[in-house]
């Protein structure tokens, strides 16, 4: 079963019918057969699953999209022995960057098809699951803001997250019980937020820990060194970045705060957040 999210990165929905006939073609020559169901808003992609996990027994549940779409099809898969697969057609595409799987149409579905299924970690803030990364501060802040730009895509990205840098103002979280004043609190399951943004250049989605990375407050004339330790996978040698490795953890905020899971903008309703990893718990095509 695919599951189309037209409103992922900014390709698929101009070339869903390109997509939708390279699957197909795909299928037929793996000697398969290929469902494609199309997500008509936010959400509805967790209820294509659950509507349509036990009509079939699925060889997997293809999420073609980025990040909020294998997040909102992954979600129900959790616990179950259906794997999920992922062509990356989002703007970050964090999961399969991290995973290694190719960004291009035919490279992926060739890797999809000629794949096997294995297990990686889960994680959840409170009730909420997260399978790539998650995060308050910041990070959130800016998917807010991402969220409610029509474009989507990179470029749109580096321009909300240059903007919103300058006004930006660390916050004060409460991290297993010690205060901590923070520019961003990362929860990271893979390494990176996509694009090759790698937050936690050490994170494993096998090793049953999330690692909490926590941006300290710094000189805005630092914002460069720490963009271009980001993307040089080099994070862990800055002096404003801890790191720690956890299965647990509680954070408390002044306010109920802006998070994001998987890049998805979601405002709370509390001011404590429960951290929790589910070790082995998602099937994934690999
Ligand atoms: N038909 C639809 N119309 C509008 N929004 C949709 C639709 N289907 C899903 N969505 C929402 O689109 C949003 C973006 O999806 P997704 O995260 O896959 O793409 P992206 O943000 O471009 O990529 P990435 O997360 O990898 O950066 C999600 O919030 C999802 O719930």
């Amino acid at each position: 079963m695919f599951i189309l999210n037209p409103n992922s990165g900014t390709a698929l929905g101009k070339y869903a019918d390109v997509v939708e006939k390279t699957i197909r073609s795909f299928a037929k020559k793996y000697g398969t057969d290929a469902t494609i169901l199309f997500t008509k808003e936010r959400a509805h992609a967790t209820e294509l699953v659950a509507e349509n996990l036990t009509a079939r027994n699925w060889q997997a549940v293809v999420a073609v999209g980025g990040d909020g779409t294998v997040n909102e099809i992954a979600k129900p898969l959790v616990g179950t022995n259906t794997p999920v697969g992922i062509l990356p057609m989002g703007s970050g595409n964090g999961l399969a960057r991290h995973l290694g799987i190719p960004l291009k149409l035919e490279a992926s579905l060739k890797r999809l098809f000629e794949g096997t299924a294995t297990t990686m970690d889960s994680g959840q803030l409170n009730e909420i699951p997260f399978f790539c990364t998650a995060g308050m501060g910041f990070d959130a802040y800016v998917g807010h803001l991402f969220s409610q730009q029509i474009e989507r895509g990179l470029a749109t990205y580096v321009n909300v997250s240059f903007q919103a840098y300058w006004s930006y103002k660390p916050q004060h979280f409460r991290l297993n019980g010690l205060d901590t004043n923070a520019f961003s609190l990362s929860i990271a399951n893979a390494g990176q937020f996509g694009n090759n943004a790698w937050i936690a250049p050490e994170a494993s989605l096998q090793d049953g820990l999330l690692d909490i990375c926590t941006i300290k407050p710094f000189p805005k004339w630092y914002g460069t060194a720490l963009a271009y330790q980001l993307f040089t996978r080099q994070m862990k040698s800055s002096k404003y970045i801890d790191y720690q490795s956890i299965t647990h953890a509680v954070i408390e905020t002044d306010i109920p705060p802006m998070i994001h899971y998987d890049g998805e903008p979601f405002q709370m309703d509390t001011t404590r957040i429960e951290v929790r990893i589910k070790p082995q718990s998602l099937k994934v095509i690999l």
